[in-house]
């Protein structure tokens, strides 16, 4: 939700309902304001009011980084509002520095903008910055933050981690999968074959495969209903920004209810979990009346769970919590990844050019191509690197919350502090990267710069403790899928448009989309 629709949202003390394209006017506001609000948003007043005259504002009794100006209530809320998070916040860094104290509300929230300072919140703080805030997504469809990407910090996420990136995301274990990415994406050629010489709009076919190979890889064949799980999982992408109201006043319990967000999400949690439920259901029944096991995700975590082996037991929703969490950490990143790295190879011909030139010499008169091959593939890898530094398709990453009072570049940072690292202000820091907007493969070719959460400039899949998981999983499918696209077709933009009119513009909420999904003409290679 945009932020200046939240902010009405607060206003209104209901969702907002103003018409996205008109300009927000106050009378535009006073129309749906109706007498239950006003009895609202002035008990709202008198009690903010109150809180602040009674507490002391513990902020000032601590060395702070510095910060932008704050009101009452909102804090700095309206200087993001209305802008992309990201942009907002490399903006006012500009201003007041790469370690900033922002008032978001009742959360107090430092947001680190430079390399040199991620390191702090990476290395030299990792365990201390190595939780996670509350938040009702994680209460309501996390089983409680009983997830990993979301869950506090703690033995029991300790214990989960562990199971996740050895178990289930192993390289070994992804290269296990490799039946199902050879499925889907073939049948993503055979549809882009289809539509040959017309445009299409990739982005929801190839959201529709990198769902079903995260699906398949879960629960093998018989996974149930993908399209309404592809469905509830974009709705949650598309409801959570990270910045809405009810997270940033917590104190406030019943602003997820008015605003709505309350009953949209347990609306969401009810429908995913009956689906778990019907497949856990079948799947229970399966392992007792057959007694062999399967190769999926669900299987390793179900012998993992009867094991009895566990320090601290598992049970079937902490289960569904950590598929909640390889289906919004694993399909809209690696969908996006793939339609920007498109969106720019249109928008740089001369990369598309270099990266086809090598995608066909490498794979030159091969019927069918496996993922072996990719390991032949260089520049397709620079491309998809440089895709990733333009484009991280977190560019926040996800929030981190303060254990243990610590310092980062002689700032306090208190206990519960709320800790934003603008992995985008890092990578495009001209300090750090020369011709740093422009989309430029060649820069990594014998370059040690990688994402593999040293390199502080370059942490699209952050660093440390809270690192992801699924990097292999994710580029594994990418580079797949790119690697056939650019094979099997020659990719034209509609008749009229040239490179320069793509709009590059990034829609708003928790993942950095193209706000305009790409349309391109694909044609056949005659070479093949
Ligand atoms: C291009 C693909 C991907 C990108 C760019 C990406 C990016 C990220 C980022 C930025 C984080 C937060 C790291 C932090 O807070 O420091 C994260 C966490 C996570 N990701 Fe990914 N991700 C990708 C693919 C995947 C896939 C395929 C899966 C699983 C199938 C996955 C599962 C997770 C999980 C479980 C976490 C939580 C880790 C934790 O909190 O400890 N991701 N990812």
């Amino acid at each position: 939700m945009p932020l200046n629709h939240m902010f009405l949202e607060f206003i209104n003390g209901g969702p907002c309902i103003i018409n996205p394209l008109l300009p927000l006017s106050i009378s535009s506001v006073t129309m749906v304001i109706d007498f239950t609000f006003i009895f609202l948003f002035f008990s709202l007043i008198i009690y903010f009011f109150f809180i602040f005259n009674k507490k002391p504002n513990r902020s000032n009794s601590r060395n702070l980084p510095p910060g932008p100006p704050k009101l009452p209530i909102i804090g700095n809320i309206h200087q993001i509002a209305g802008a992309l998070p990201h942009h907002a916040f490399r903006h006012l860094a500009k201003k007041y520095g790469p370690i900033m104290h922002m008032q978001l509300g009742q959360i107090s929230t430092i947001i680190v903008s430079s390399p040199h300072l991620a390191k702090d919140v990476f290395k030299t703080n990792d365990l201390a910055l190595a939780s996670r805030p509350t938040s009702l997504l994680a209460d309501i469809v996390l089983y409680g933050g009983s997830d990993v990407a979301l869950g506090p910090y703690g033995d029991y996420w300790r214990q989960l981690k562990k199971i996740i990136t050895v178990e289930l995301l192993s390289a070994k274990k992804v290269r296990s999968f490799s039946s199902f990415r050879q499925q889907e994406v073939g049948s993503f050629v055979e549809f882009i074959r289809s539509a040959s010489g017309k445009p299409v709009t990739i982005r929801e076919k190839v959201t529709k495969m990198i769902n079903n190979i995260v699906c398949k890889s879960s629960f093998g064949d018989n996974c149930k209903q993908q399209d309404v799980l592809i469905e509830l999982v974009d709705e949650l992408g598309r409801l959570v920004s990270g910045f809405y109201v009810a997270d940033l006043f917590p104190e406030f319990g019943f602003l997820s209810v008015i605003s709505g967000m309350k009953s949209k999400l347990t609306t969401i949690h009810k429908s995913l979990d009956r689906i778990f439920d019907e497949i856990f259901e079948e799947r229970k029944s399966r392992r007792l009346r057959n007694g062999e096991s399967e190769d999926d995700l669900l299987d390793v975590l179900f012998t993992i769970k009867e094991s009895g082996g566990l320090q601290i037991p598992i049970t079937d929703n902490n289960i569904k919590a950590v598929f909640v969490n390889m289906f919004t950490g694993g399909t809209d990143t690696s969908a996006m990844t793939i339609e920007w790295a498109m969106t720019e190879m249109m928008k740089n011909p001369n990369v598309m050019e270099k990266a086809q030139k090598e995608v066909r010499e490498t794979f030159k008169g091969k019927k069918t191509i496996v993922e072996d091959d990719l390991k032949d593939l260089v520049y397709l890898k620079l491309v998809i690197k440089e895709t990733l530094r333009l484009h991280p398709p977190l560019p926040l990453l996800l929030p981190r919350e303060c254990m243990e009072q610590c310092q980062i570049d002689g700032y306090d940072i208190p206990i519960k502090t709320k800790v934003i690292v603008n992995a985008y202000a890092c990578a495009v820091n001209p300090e750090y990267w020369e011709d740093a907007e422009s989309f430029k493969p060649e820069r990594f070719d014998k370059s040690s710069v990688d994402f593999m959460g040293t390199n502080f400039e370059f942490v699209p899949f952050g660093s440390g403790r809270r690192m992801c998981p699924g990097i292999t999983f994710g580029l594994t499918s990418i580079e797949f899928a790119l690697a056939q696209m650019l094979y099997y077709f020659d990719w034209k933009l509609p008749s009229g448009l040239s490179p320069k009119d793509i709009d590059m513009t990034e829609n708003d909420g928790a993942t950095a989309t193209q706000k305009v999904p790409l349309s391109v003409t694909p044609t056949l290679n005659s070479s093949i």
